[in-house]
């Protein structure tokens, strides 16, 4: 790599082939508060490569590759409403960050499931989601 660059970005390792910061927004971010918005904006939607995902699933043991394109978890409650309760905190959040699970409720069991329809795979989104949905559960009643 030219070192020039070294002192000025950040690997956020989400394609481990290039070397080089091929796609500026994508693979490189430039560190501390010269970092760019819409960079920043962009590399959390476009799509994770292999490495990116694997890197990203070791941080939510919990949640389980489904295929290609989704990752699930099950969450276990005390009872119904609880269950109800923790679905109606994550949609709020899901609302707010314009980025939504599908939501399965069979009686104590909740089943979230993420994926990035608009980028066709998984993105760094869905799993810092999916790191927020673990937080909540941790409060929930169970
Ligand atoms: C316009 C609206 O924000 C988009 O359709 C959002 C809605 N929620 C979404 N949720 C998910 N998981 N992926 C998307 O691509 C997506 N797109």
């Amino acid at each position: 790599m030219d070192m020039k660059w070294k002192g000025l970005l950040a690997y956020n390792g989400a394609d481990e082939e290039n070397e080089e910061p091929t796609d500026f927004g994508f693979n490189w971010q430039l560190k501390g508060n010269m970092v760019n918005k819409s960079i920043q904006r962009r590399s959390r939607v476009e799509r994770l490569s292999e490495a990116g995902i694997t890197r990203e699933l070791k941080d939510l043991p919990s949640w389980k590759r489904t295929d290609e394109k989704w990752i699930e978890r099950k969450y276990r409650f005390k009872d119904y409403l609880a269950g109800i309760r923790f679905v109606d905190q994550i949609a709020a959040y899901a609302e707010e960050k314009k980025h939504h699970p599908l939501i399965s409720i069979d009686y104590k069991v909740v089943t979230l499931r993420m994926s990035s329809w608009q980028a066709k795979g998984l993105t760094a989104l869905d799993f810092e989601m999916a790191k927020t949905f673990e937080e909540t559960f941790e409060n929930a009643e169970t």
